[in-house]
């Protein structure tokens, strides 16, 4: 079954531990370049090899839905952008095709519920037009879910079996935050008022009732939140499906993920709960201003790249984060030895040796 998974075999202990101790004999001080040494002894691990190779296929995929409730004032934009900003990102004129380029990252846009013929995309996974009003009815039916949550993972086996070496996941989809924030509510065991955000900018009377909407979604998910698939078939969606499908597949295929905001953030969520431990293959590009995207980070436990008030979707602040993976791969297979340079290293009685023993992250 598309719902099935395997257990997570974690990053490989081994290369992890030749990583913390290669970090000790580059030419700084100890723990000197801060998150930065995590993030290549991470990858190190994730890649199983000490020194990384450097990451040469980065790949964006954005999974595009529309959303019932969408007709109901929750945006500030109408649903026909979604299908307008997909026919945009395969023309490259998106934030995210620029902040991709920026970091040599290809972008794929996955149609898996757009309410619209969405023009040519790779694949066809298109599970429905787009899904149910979450307020009032189910977002999908069974099989719908199945077939959603299948598409993430066939999506995620195609990106890792044509070499992408770290994925990125991204949103499309005007009232994709409702379900979002329902999800997180749910699955966080948060009040509906504390996880409503603005999303695309909505005045105070659109807040409204896009809280009110989430509250009567909420007590509809409420009883399902021991069961993932239950949850998203309800008061999810089909995008929010295939890309909690997605960020399981790929901690199942051994390779790193890059999160973006609160939609994702809301995917990864069930994704964790569908698959317990693929959070270990995933970073937190950044922080969302959108408020529930906090208590997600904190419910899995991931500490942000950056935080710069982004707030748009797309993959764009996993993207923006990009660059950080690749630095930090090219300072822990670049950078010279002390031995190499003939630097000396740390004076007699420091403790760089203690540090190397300390506790292992991730
Ligand atoms: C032009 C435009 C481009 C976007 N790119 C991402 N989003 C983001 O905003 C939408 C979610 O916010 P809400 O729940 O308030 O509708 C989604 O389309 C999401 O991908 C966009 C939104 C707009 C308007
Ligand atoms: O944080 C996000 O994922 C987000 C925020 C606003 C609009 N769309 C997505």
């Amino acid at each position: 079954m598309s719902t099935d998974f395997d257990p997570v075999v974690p990053p490989d202990a081994q290369a992890h531990r030749e990583a913390v101790a290669r970090q000790l004999q580059l030419t700084k001080p100890a723990g000197s370049l801060g998150r930065l040494e995590d993030l290549g002894v991470w990858l190190a691990a994730c890649q199983g090899v000490c020194p990384p190779k450097p990451l040469v296929r980065p790949r964006v995929v954005v999974f595009a839905g529309d959303h019932g409730v969408a007709a109901h004032g929750v945006s500030a934009y109408p649903s026909e952008v979604t299908v307008q900003m997909v026919a945009n990102i395969l023309a490259g004129g998106a934030a995210v095709n620029v902040l991709a380029e920026n970091a040599g990252a290809t972008v794929r846009v996955v149609d898996v519920a757009v309410d619209g013929d969405s023009p040519a995309v790779v694949g066809h996974h298109k599970v429905r037009r787009s899904s149910g009003r979450i307020d009032r009815e189910d977002a999908l039916s069974q099989l719908e879910v199945e077939a959603a949550i299948a598409a993430g993972r066939a999506v995620a086996d195609e990106e890792v079996d044509t070499g992408a070496d770290v994925l990125v996941v991204g949103d499309l989809g005007i009232g994709n935050t409702t379900p979002s924030a329902v999800l997180v509510a749910a699955l966080t065991g948060t009040e509906p008022v504390a996880v409503v955000g603005r999303g695309t900018g909505v005045d105070d009377n659109g807040w409204m009732r896009k809280a009110a909407v989430v509250r009567d979604a909420l007590r509809r998910g409420a009883p399902l939140v021991h069961d993932p698939v239950a949850l998203v078939r309800t008061v999810g969606g089909a995008d929010l499906a295939a890309m909690a499908g997605f960020l399981a597949q790929a901690a199942q295929r051994r390779t790193p993920v890059v999160l973006d905001g609160l939609v994702v953030g809301a995917a990864a969520l069930l994704a964790e709960d569908m698959a317990p431990g693929s959070k270990q293959w995933w970073v937190a590009g950044h922080r969302s201003a959108e408020p529930a995207h906090t208590l997600a980070l904190a419910h899995l436990g991931l500490v942000p790249l950056l935080e710069l008030d982004m707030r748009l979707g797309e993959g764009s602040g996993a993207v923006a984060a990009l660059p950080l993976l690749q630095a930090a791969v090219r300072v822990l297979a670049e950078m010279a030895t002390f031995a190499d340079a003939g630097v000396a290293g740390p004076a007699d009685g420091a403790d760089a040796e203690d540090e190397a023993a300390g506790p292992e992250a991730g």
